[in-house]
């Protein structure tokens, strides 16, 4: 198989020809680069319809005199997401192509093929995937048919977050490259070679860090960004600073994906994945934890027609073609909305990982923090004194270890922050009657608390299955969903997020990871819903929801960050489970019964909020 492809969603004018058999990609690319300031789309859209036809003719002739007439199989192009103007050029040109040669059109998601083409090229079989492009940045994993959103900007891409800055400082478009060469600068190393992390670095500027679950948001960083420009701060010391909080908060995330759905395999796309800081950071972190990692080679990541062949041939192999008549493109396209024709049978992306979490879990490395429960009999020793434990409970100890791939200011003031918010926001939720564990002891120097030991397991690992008897289908579905501890699990969830929206605050990582649960295969009400307190934690086989891991809570009566609470907890269950429609439902339930309905209204807005601006 043999395809044409096509791309030219913002600023790259490409063609490119896949031979599937061979292995081999030849692309030809012209690119658009403006005089001054940003993309100007009605500027893109002129050079698009210059420099398609351009490519095409010159990968068509090569194509034809190596391989004669019938060269191509098929011809597939980007239908969006991107720039209207720029992407109906593309796809013009490429039905009339696909009717001259008389082969048949395939349409190609431009994020899936940013994804797909590091998994061709690992040959990982289920990887997570961020995605660092121009208009965008998510987080991606395969479940059910579909690549799901993990996680995603709340605003602008990460390219054009730090392109909003190079405008502001006045240099011309792509701003990335420069921005990178200026923060090597400052880090006093020339060009970085990618693999060790800043010991060395510069000094660092304060900017925002805003992480919400594996949500982020970049559109208070471009302002300060800016601020400090003006401000007289020098403009190499603002480069380096920018990178070390953007890239911390893309690896960040990604480790979250990873320890939500225990996968082991990183993929690295777009086109800010050609940063070399930005590679190391997440080199250095899949190493620590043992994953692997892979970027492709920088002439697949930026934006190029080699990508959209490649996943437009195993479209094509798959019989996933388009009829002209609904060939239309589409700016505002989502990774979600396209069903994975080319894909096997394969499992979820989350899989019961190497964090275990389904019973035997004494020592576990979460994304952040390494937790080590203590058994009751050594508890007097670890803790120095007797605690006032219920029951015989164990305690947990949980230190949150740095981070060798952030700067170390930044790692220092965000495991301090974190512990103090966690340790406070803790106890103000049991205060406010949702269940969750004492705090023994804070450390904030060791960055480490001491805590109850809560929950059998996480929901997380109920979800995918490792829940034992409650994962076994048939049983479930016998189960009205009343009495499906499952549903009442999420249920529960739901109410306790209203209360902590009552009491002025948000969890800000909400994760189906951050829940733990315990006992109670019986049916009939929960029994945490009303007066508990804490005078049942830890006493017997109750059937009970606690929330835990309060680091990135914050106070706020903003219907927005209340609503992003619900959004963070929803993605983390539609991206893991199974049935999970209706556990979305039982949550909203639950949210109901306690909470606001404007913060259920805007849930939907935040929902469905287009993100390519
Ligand atoms: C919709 C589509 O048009 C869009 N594509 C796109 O934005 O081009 P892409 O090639 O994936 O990414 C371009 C971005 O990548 C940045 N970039 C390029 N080299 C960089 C570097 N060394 N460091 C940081 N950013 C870099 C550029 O500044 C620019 O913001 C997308 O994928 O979101
Ligand atoms: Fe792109």
């Amino acid at each position: 198989m043999r395809v044409l492809g096509i791309e030219g969603t913002a600023w790259c004018a490409s063609a490119a020809l896949h031979d599937a058999e061979a292995g081999s990609t030849l692309i030809e690319s012209d690119p658009y680069e403006p005089d001054s300031g940003g993309i100007h789309p009605r500027e893109a859209a002129e050079h698009m319809s210059e420099a398609i036809p351009e490519v095409v003719g010159t990968i068509l002739d090569h194509a034809e005199a190596k391989y004669g007439p019938d060269a191509v199989d098929a011809v597939a192009f980007s239908r969006g997401p991107g720039l209207g103007p720029c992407l109906r050029t593309v796809g013009t040109a490429a039905r009339s192509l696909a009717g001259a040669l008389d082969v048949p059109l395939v349409g190609v998601n431009h994020m899936v093929a940013h994804l797909e083409i590091g998994r061709h090229e690992s040959g990982f079989s289920n990887p997570v995937c961020l995605n660092a492009s121009g208009a965008n940045a998510h987080l991606l994993g395969y479940h059910d048919d579909r690549y799901r959103v993990l996680g995603e900007t709340m605003d602008a891409g990460v390219g054009n977050a730090i392109d909003k800055f190079t405008r502001h400082v006045g240099w011309t478009h792509p701003g990335g490259p420069k921005v990178e060469a200026a923060a090597a600068e400052a880090a006093g190393e020339g060009v970085r070679t990618g693999t060790t992390g800043p010991a060395d670095a510069a000094d660092l500027l304060e900017l925002p860090y805003v992480v919400k679950g594996m949500d982020f948001s970049f559109s208070g960083i471009s302002s300060a960004a800016n601020d400090a420009y003006d401000a007289g701060e020098p403009v190499e010391e603002i480069c380096f600073s920018l990178q070390e909080h953007v890239f911390a908060m893309l690896t960040e995330v990604s480790e979250r994906a990873l320890s939500l759905t225990g996968a082991d395999e990183l993929v690295l796309g777009g086109g800010v994945g050609q940063n070399d800081r930005l590679r190391g950071m997440l080199a250095e972190m899949c190493a620590a934890r043992g994953a692997a990692f892979h970027a492709p080679d920088p002439r697949y990541l930026r934006d190029n027609a080699g990508m959209i062949a490649v996943l437009g041939a195993k479209m094509a192999a798959a019989g996933d073609t388009l009829a002209i008549r609904e060939s239309h493109i589409d700016p505002n396209f989502r990774p979600d909305e396209v069903p994975v024709t080319w894909r096997d049978d394969e499992p979820s992306v989350a899989r019961l990982g190497s964090e275990g979490g389904d019973g035997d879990d004494h020592d576990r490395r979460g994304a952040e923090a390494v937790v080590e429960i203590v058994d009751a009999d050594d508890i007097d020793d670890a803790v120095g004194t007797t605690v006032d434990r219920p029951g015989n409970a164990p305690i947990v100890r949980k230190r949150r270890i740095p981070k060798e791939y952030r700067h170390p200011a930044l790692d220092r003031s965000l495991r301090r922050d974190r512990t103090v918010a966690e340790a406070r926001l803790t106890s103000e939720a049991r205060q406010a009657g949702v269940p969750t564990p004492l705090v023994y002891d804070v450390d904030v120097p060791e960055a480490t608390l001491t805590l109850q030991y809560v929950g059998d397991r996480d929901l997380a690992d109920v979800l995918r299955g490792g829940g034992g008897e409650r994962a076994d289908q048939t049983a479930r579905a016998a189960r009205t969903d009343r009495t499906d501890p499952t549903v009442r699990s999420v249920r529960a969830v739901g109410r306790h997020l209203a209360r902590l929206h009552d009491s002025g605050f948000v969890h800000g990582d909400p994760t189906t990871r951050n829940v733990r649960v315990e006992g109670g295969e019986r049916d009939g009400e929960e029994r945490d819903g009303g007066h508990s307190g804490d005078r049942d934690v830890g006493g017997g086989a109750r059937d009970r929801t606690f929330l835990i891991d309060f680091g990135l809570g914050y106070h706020t009566g903003h219907v927005e960050d209340h609503a992003m609470d619900l959004h963070v907890f929803e993605g983390s269950v539609t991206a893991t489970a199974a049935e999970s429609d209706r556990l979305v439902d039982a949550f909203e339930e639950g949210y109901r019964e306690e909470g606001a309905e404007a913060v259920l209204g805007r849930l939907r807005e935040v929902r469905d909020r287009g993100r390519y601006r």
